[in-house]
């Protein structure tokens, strides 16, 4: 732009619609120095003049004739091109100089006008252009800074309610959905109170600034984060404020204070690598974990120190593959050089180009949880209790086992031992389920003892072992194991606070492939052949063949059939009578249980009472059995005949289940059989296993009952026992009675047995007499009962009854 001191550059217009008076003009104007870049006639011209090259400024005649209004083009000029209007002109009434005042010209001469009035005129308008535009800048670099910043700006008096908002203020009181125009109250009513305490006294602060961080509230759930710099001009006696919205700095800043809480006191393990994967930042977990102090590590390679070069950390660590987050498993090593497991992620920091510029690290040691899956891997596959596998590790083994067989058809075979402890329920009934404990970890060191490397032994559960023996197929190799093993089993066995005990085994051989031909066949061969050799008496072995398989069906097939069978039924109850040796007399009757099998026919209790312990079923077969005897005692009771006693047979398992002796009382009681005429026949081995036997045979005793100890002399308990137990007899077992006559040793027992009945005030029944001779040798040694099949077999109570009641009938007569 041209200044007026530099007249050469100052282009003016003219706007005249008289083409003379124009020429005058420019003439004289360039004998001034200055330039005329146009001569327009007309508003329109004017307006194009300007348009192609804008002067500095227009001399403007008003009324332009048919050319238009020339207050109108000035306006026009001024609002399009910001060019400065003098008015030249003959008019000054009211009206023109009224329509040339809305226009704000930069001068006005009346014509004619002399040409120094002109150039001072035109020095002036050209020198207030010039602040205007000075002004004009200062307002554009002004918003330029608004812009730029995103301030608003609030202005206020020091008194009154007014204010004024600009700036970008508008734009936060939109989003607000508030109108443009706020009071200065309403405005503050928004503004936390600290903020709202700090503007109010600056309006009574002349001169002061005030710089603050307001809160300032949007709306019911969003507030906005203001930093207000605010100056009351004491001259304006007005506060002028600006502000901005920070509140997405507020917040970054917030974050950034929560990462750096979470980055310093992680559990885990962060580090910050640059591109080139060297450590920039490390937290305290890091060190912890790794022994290592930051500025030991900052600035080296990540590889350098932690990572072991396994191929899963390169792959995590890959240089290709780094835009995405990743994780995985990595071996760690420590500043000491041991290892440790960790999980680690890798996550990608990217710039704002979309470059990456570092890489954030993460990892925990995860060597309690690589512990703990070891420890449920183990636990999954072995038994707790004594170490040794479980069935699922039998499992495992037996594939191994098979599948080792099968790629080696000659001499790939293995054996399996199935193994159970003879007794141990007792032990574990009667020392308590810690000592029974104590004593199964006993044998299974044993066991493991007797083994070689390639042999897998397991614990199924209870007392039941299973023994994988590989690549042994001979017999003799597999009996002389079996003897070493039961040999093992039987030493006694110390256990804590109580007296050495001893167990057996009996132990089951199945052979693979020779007589099974999966896994399930061979455990179910050697289970079989265990059972086999428990049956055979316990405390042996026995291998696998078919007969056994057979027996095996057999005793399904009995116990499955017992399982149906009802006392009264199928089963019923005989009667052998017990004789007064002296006289003959029958003093009473034993019951004995017999089974009349529809399909298989008679079926020896021999058979099917040892099966019915075994699964149990005899707890609800002997209640049955006293039931009945009760009934049936008090049924001959009332027809007539009066026996001293009827014996009945109770085994360990019906001792040992709760609520026996109300059992007891209940029969009594619902038969309304006297009490003292029933006797308990009990076996000593049965008494052994019983918790609290002498409690259990003192309630039995203050029903009033009799109680016997039956096949004595067989057991292997303690004379001691006869002494604690309240007794009523002894039954002298027939194994001493066969040979009485003749065997010295059986006489000698016999005459023992005797002595020792008396000495305790016992009364004594032999049983098993055959012969007349048995009779005569018990009556010698003094014995005063007895029953056998000399006197009669057990008879069905009808058959018994009869010959009963014919005897006595018989004895009237005489
Ligand atoms: N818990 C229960 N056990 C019972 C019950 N009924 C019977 N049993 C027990 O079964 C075993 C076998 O009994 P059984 O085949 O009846 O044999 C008994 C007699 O028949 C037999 N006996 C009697 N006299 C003679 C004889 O002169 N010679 C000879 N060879 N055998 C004879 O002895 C058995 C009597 O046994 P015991 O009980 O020991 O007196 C047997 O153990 C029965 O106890 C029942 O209901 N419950």
């Amino acid at each position: 732009m041209s200044t007026a001191g530099e007249r050469a550059e100052v282009r003016i217009q003219i706007v005249e619609d008289e083409r003379i008076v124009a020429l005058d003009l420019k003439q004289d104007l360039e004998s001034m120095g200055y330039r005329v870049c146009g001569v327009a006639a007309s508003e329109s011209h004017a307006l194009e003049l300007a348009r192609r090259e804008p002067p500095d400024l227009v001399l403007m005649d008003i009324n332009l004739g048919a050319g238009g209004d020339g207050t109108r083009a000035a306006k026009r000029l001024m609002d399009e091109y910001r060019v400065p209007v003098v008015y030249l002109t003959a008019y000054a009434e009211p009206e023109t100089l009224k329509r040339a005042g809305l226009t704000a010209p930069y001068g006005y001469l009346l014509k004619p006008f002399e040409l120094r009035e002109l150039n001072a005129t035109i020095h002036m308008a050209l020198a207030r252009r010039e602040v205007e535009r000075q002004a004009e800048r200062a307002e554009l670099r002004y918003r330029l800074a608004l812009d730029a910043g995103r301030l608003g700006v609030l202005e206020f008096g020091a008194s009154g309610n007014e204010l004024e908002l600009h700036g970008h203020a508008a734009l936060l009181f939109e989003q607000a959905g508030l109108p443009p125009a706020l009071t200065r109250e309403a405005f503050m009513a928004r503004l936390d109170a600290v903020s709202q305490a700090r503007l109010g006294t600056l309006r009574s602060q002349p001169g002061q600034d005030l710089h603050a961080l307001a809160r300032w509230q949007l709306g019911p759930q969003r507030q906005l984060w203001l930093e207000i710099h605010a100056r009351h001009f004491a001259q304006e006696a007005r506060i002028i404020g600006v502000f901005r919205d920070v509140s997405s700095q507020v917040d970054s800043e917030a974050q950034l204070r929560q990462a750096a809480v979470v980055f310093e006191s992680a559990a885990d393990a962060i580090v910050i690598l640059d591109v080139d994967g060297r450590l920039r930042a490390v937290n305290p977990a890091f060190c912890t974990l790794t022994g290592w102090a930051a500025e030991e590590v900052l600035g080296t390679r990540l590889t350098d120190i932690l990572h072991t070069q396994r191929q899963t950390d390169l792959l995590l660590h890959d240089p290709h593959n780094q835009a995405e987050p990743r994780h995985g498993e990595v071996l760690c090593k420590r500043r000491d050089g041991s290892q440790f497991p960790a999980w680690e992620h890798v996550a990608p920091v990217f710039s704002d180009d979309g470059r990456l510029s570092h890489q954030v690290l993460s990892f925990t040691d995860i060597s309690a949880l690589r512990r703990a899956e070891t420890q449920i891997q183990h636990l999954a596959f072995h038994d707790a209790l004594t170490g040794l596998g479980n069935r699922h590790h039998m499992d495992y083994c037996l594939k191994q086992f098979i599948g080792a067989s099968d790629a080696k058809p000659e001499g790939g075979g293995f054996a399996l031992c199935f193994l159970d402890l003879d007794g141990f329920k007792a032990i574990n009934d009667t020392l308590g389920h810690h000592r029974g404990d104590e004593l199964l970890v006993a044998i299974a060191q044993r066991l493991c003892a007797c083994l070689r490397r390639s042999d897998v032994a397991i614990r199924l559960g209870g007392d039941e072992f299973v023994i994988l023996l590989s690549q042994l197929a001979q017999r003799d190799a597999l009996l002389a194991l079996a003897d070493k093993l039961l040999a093992a089993i039987r030493e006694p066995v110390q256990l804590e606070g109580v007296e050495p005990v001893s167990v057996s085994a009996s132990l089951g051989l199945a052979l693979f492939p020779e007589h099974a031909s999966t896994a399930d066949e061979l455990v179910k061969a050697a289970d079989t052949a265990m059972y086999a050799a428990k049956s055979a008496g316990r405390n042996r072995c026995e291998i696998y063949d078919s007969h056994l398989a057979a027996r095996a069906v057999e005793r399904l097939q009995i116990e499955q059939g017992l399982r149906r069978a009802r006392v009264g039924e199928q089963l019923q109850l005989h009667w052998q009578p017990i004789v007064e040796l002296a006289s003959g007399r029958v003093l009473g009757a034993e019951a004995l249980l017999r089974w009349q099998h529809p399909e298989y026919g008679a079926i020896s209790p021999e058979r099917f009472i040892p099966i019915a312990e075994e699964s149990g079923l005899i707890e609800d077969i002997g209640r049955a059995v006293l039931q009945e005897a009760c009934r049936q005692g008090r049924a001959w009771l009332d027809a007539g005949l009066h026996l001293e006693r009827i014996a009945v047979n109770v085994s360990a398992r019906q001792l040992q289940r709760e609520g026996f002796v109300n059992a007891v009382r209940q029969a009594l009681l619902q038969h309304a059989f006297p009490a003292d005429r029933l006797e308990l026949e009990l076996t000593e081995s049965a008494l052994q296993t019983v918790d609290s036997g002498q409690r259990l045979l003192g309630e039995l005793r203050r029903l009033g009952v009799k109680l016997a100890i039956d096949d004595f002399g067989t057991g292997f308990s303690s004379l001691s026992m006869l002494k604690y137990f309240p007794l009523d007899r002894l039954k002298i077992d027939r194994s001493f009675i066969r040979d009485l006559e003749t065997d010295a040793n059986d006489q000698a027992i016999t005459r023992a047995i005797v002595a020792l009945a008396r000495a305790l005030g016992l009364a004594l029944t032999a049983e098993g007499v055959e012969s007349a001779a048995q009779r005569q040798a018990l009556q010698a040694l003094g014995v005063e009962e007895a029953q056998g099949w000399l006197f009669s077999k057990a008879v069905p109570a009808h058959e018994f009854a009869l010959t009963q009641l014919q005897a006595e009938l018989a004895r009237h007569l005489h």
